[in-house]
């Protein structure tokens, strides 16, 4: 599974790619270091194939690798890197898994102990990453297309955690499953007054601030279980809610670390040698 060293082309170069339920995550390493990261739209079956195809790096589409990254890869005609792919979306994981450069990484690869089978690798590797980063116990938070809590104790034993849905998921199932509430934009430029007086204030105040009592919620239980623990904030919303947490509970705020990349930190753990 380890990134060869090949001779006369940049060494150990490897990309980690995690399909969210929302879109693709990449990462471009050479060997431990982290040299770029991008997210893409999910693809259509017939990019995949296309990838499929593809002998060099410099054969990868450029959905995928845009152009404007390719000159820290090296030479033009650098063999295929290995693509590491951790992925909750079995429709997305079932195009890539039959391409000849794809390594998926399952569960069984991380040594967190007590995971239940259908835990989603997402929230595993980003604990691993994050642990491994800051220490055990710890607590991460997900604001990802779902919003996750996921813990673990200081013998880097799964606690639990719990899955809600995210700040995306929560306006667009008040837009599309009501008949007369609107599909607001997930941005909320300002916190809305808590009660309000017009549809778009009033949904934005639910949401937000239920998110944010909730997360200050299992923050303060997982503080009462684990006073020493680090917490992490990951994810696509992990800006705003971290924001507009300062205003409203600085003092959880003030607990927690934001960090993107937790999930390649797990994959390189997991994957490269120390
Ligand atoms: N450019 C973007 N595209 C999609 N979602 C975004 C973007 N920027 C911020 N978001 C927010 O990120 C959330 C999705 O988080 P992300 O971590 O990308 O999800 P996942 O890992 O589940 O695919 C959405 O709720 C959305 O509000
Ligand atoms: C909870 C999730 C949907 C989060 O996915 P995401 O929002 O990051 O796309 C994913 O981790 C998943 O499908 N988990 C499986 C169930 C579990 O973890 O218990
Ligand atoms: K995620």
């Amino acid at each position: 599974m380890k990134p060869q060293r090949r001779r006369g082309h940049r060494e150990n170069i490897w990309l980690a790619l995690e399909i969210g339920n929302s879109r693709l995550h990449w990462a471009l390493f050479t060997g431990q270091t982290l040299s770029d990261t991008w997210d893409t739209d999910p693809f259509s079956e017939y990019i995949t194939q296309q990838l499929a195809q593809c002998q060099t790096f410099n054969d990868l589409p450029p959905e995928i690798f845009p152009p404007s990254r390719r000159r820290k890869v090296g030479e033009k005609n650098s063999p295929h890197p290995p693509i590491f792919l951790a992925s909750v979306v079995p429709q997305q994981t079932a195009l890539w898994e039959t391409h000849p450069h794809v390594r998926v990484i399952t569960l069984e690869q991380i040594p967190l102990l007590n995971m239940y089978p259908t835990l989603g690798i997402d929230r595993a590797l980003a604990l691993w990453g994050a642990g491994k980063t800051w220490g055990f116990p710890m607590l991460v938070i997900d604001a990802g297309t779902a919003l996750t809590f996921t813990g673990a104790d200081a013998k880097k034993s799964l606690v639990g955690g719990a899955i809600l849905p995210g700040l995306g998921l929560q306006f667009s199932s008040l837009g599309e499953k009501t008949g007369q509430l609107p599909h607001l934009e997930t941005e909320i430029s300002s916190l809305p007054p808590r009660f309000a007086l017009n549809t778009t204030e009033a949904i934005q105040s639910g949401i937000i601030y239920t998110l944010l009592a909730g997360i200050k919620d299992f923050v303060t239980a997982w503080e009462q279980l684990f006073p020493e623990s680090k917490i992490v904030i990951k994810g696509g919303d992990r800006i705003l809610l971290l924001n507009y947490l300062q205003i409203q509970f600085p003092e959880i705020a003030a607990h927690l670390i934001m960090e993107p990349n937790l999930i390649f930190w797990g994959m390189r753990e997991i994957i490269t040698d120390h």
